[in-house]
C-alpha cells in the first residue's frame, strides 16, 4: 500500500502522510518521478528500499540510464532509514541487457567517455554501498546486467535465465574491474574460463559455480529477497560493513587510481575498426533474431 507523496524530477518526498492505526504506519515513498525508467520505493518501516529498473524493451544501461542509477544509490545510500536495497527489474523476463551498444557503436567520443565515466561511478557506488544490497534477478542479465548482479551482496535469481560475462561472444573484452568482480565471486578457474568463452549460464550453473545464490520461482524472487534481508540485518551494521569494505576496498581502489586511464583504454580499444565492425555485426545479429 503507497501512502506516500510522489515527488516528480529529482526531488526526495519530504513528508509521509500516516493515518493512525498501525497498518498504516509503513511510509513508502517512491522517490523517482512518474516517466522514469527508474522506480524507486523506500519503505521506511522496514528499511529497505526496492529500485527496479523499468527501461523498456531491456534495461540497456545507456548514459541517461547509468546517470539515474548513480541518482538513485546516491539517495539510497544518504537516507538514514535504508538499511537494505533491493534490485529489480520491472520488464517481464529481463533483468537487464547490459551496457546499451549503441552507445559504442559509431560514438561520439565525448559521450563514450563520459557513458564509461558514469558507468565506472555506477558500478564504485553499488559495489562499496554501505547498506546491504541484494539482486532480486527476475529476466536474463548478460555482460553489465551481471556486473550489477554481481557487485550486491546477495543474488536471487528465478529459474530459465541466463547471467554471465558474455562480452568476447560480441568480440569486445571485459574491462579488468568486471573481471576482479567476478573473481571475487566465483574464483580465478572460473573466471578465466567463462571470461574467454563468455559463457552465459544457466540459472542452475549459475547457482553450482557460484554466480548466484538462491533460486526461486519467479513470482517470488522480490519476497524472497526481502526475507534474505532479514537475515543481514539482525548482524551488528557496522562490523558487517566493515568487513565489506576491508574485502572490497582494494578492487574499488584499484579502478580508482586508474580511472582516467581506463577512459582512455575503452576509447581507443572501441573506436578500433576491428571492434567497430564486430559491435556493427552484433547488432544486426539482434535485430535479425525475430525475423
Ligand atoms: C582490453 C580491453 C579494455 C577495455 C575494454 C573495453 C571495452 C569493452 C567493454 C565493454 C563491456 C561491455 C559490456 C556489456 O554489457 S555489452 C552488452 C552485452 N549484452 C548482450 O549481449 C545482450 C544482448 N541482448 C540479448 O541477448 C537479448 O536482447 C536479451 C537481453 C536476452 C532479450 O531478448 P529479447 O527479449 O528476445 O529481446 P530482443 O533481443 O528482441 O531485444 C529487443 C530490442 O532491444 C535491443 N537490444 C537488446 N540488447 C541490447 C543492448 N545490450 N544494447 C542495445 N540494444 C539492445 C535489440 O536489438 C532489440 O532492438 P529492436 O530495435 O530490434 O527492437
Amino acid at each position: 500500500m503507497r501512502i506516500g507523496i510522489v515527488t516528480s524530477g529529482l526531488g526526495i518526498a519530504r513528508q509521509c502522510l500516516r493515518k493512525n492505526t498501525s497498518v498504516y504506519r509503513t511510509c513508502r515513498r517512491q522517490v523517482t518521478g512518474s516517466g522514469s525508467p527508474l522506480d524507486l520505493n523506500v519503505d521506511s518501516k522496514t528499511g529497505i528500499a526496492v529500485l527496479s529498473m523499468n527501461k523498456p524493451p531491456v534495461n540497456s544501461l545507456n548514459l541517461e540510464f547509468l546517470t539515474e542509477l548513480n541518482i538513485a544509490l546516491e539517495k539510497v545510500e544518504n537516507d538514514k532509514q535504508c538499511k537494505g536495497l533491493i534490485i529489480t527489474s520491472s520488464i517481464p523476463k529481463i533483468f537487464s541487457a547490459g551496457l546499451d551498444i549503441t552507445e559504442m557503436y559509431q560514438p561520439d567520443i565525448d559521450r563514450l567517455e563520459e557513458f564509461w565515466r558514469t558507468l565506472q561511478d555506477m558500478w564504485i557506488k553499488l559495489y562499496g554501498m554501505n547498506c546491504v544490497t541484494i539482486a532480486a534477478i527476475n529476466g536474463h542479465s548478460p555482460a553489465g546486467g551481471c556486473l550489477m548482479s554481481m557487485s550486491c551482496d546477495y543474488r536471487i535469481m528465478a529459474p530459465n535465465y541466463t547471467i554471465g560475462l558474455n562480452e568476447t561472444q560480441l568480440g569486445i573484452v571485459a574491462p579488468f574491474w568486471f573481471a576482479d568482480v567476478m573473481l571475487n565471486t566465483v574464483g580465478f578457474r572460473q573466471t578465466e574460463m567463462a571470461l574467454q568463452l563468455g559463457t552465459l549460464f544457466k540459472t542452475e550453473e549459475a547457482l553450482n559455480i557460484g554466480l548466484i545464490d538462491k533460486v526461486v520461482p519467479q513470482e517470488e524472487v522480490l519476497s524472497a529477497a526481502q526475507q534474505e534481508m532479514q537475515r543481514w540485518f539482525k548482524i551488528p551494521g557496522f562490523a558487517r560493513q566493515l568487513s565489506k569494505t576491508e574485502l572490497r576496498r582494494p578492487t574499488i581502489e584499484k579502478l580508482l587510481k586508474k580511472k582516467e586511464e581506463d577512459i582512455g583504454y575503452f576509447r581507443d580499444y572501441i573506436t578500433k575498426d576491428a571492434i567497430q565492425k564486430s559491435l556493427g555485426m552484433y547488432l544486426e545479429s539482434l535485430k535479425n533474431r525475430r525475423k
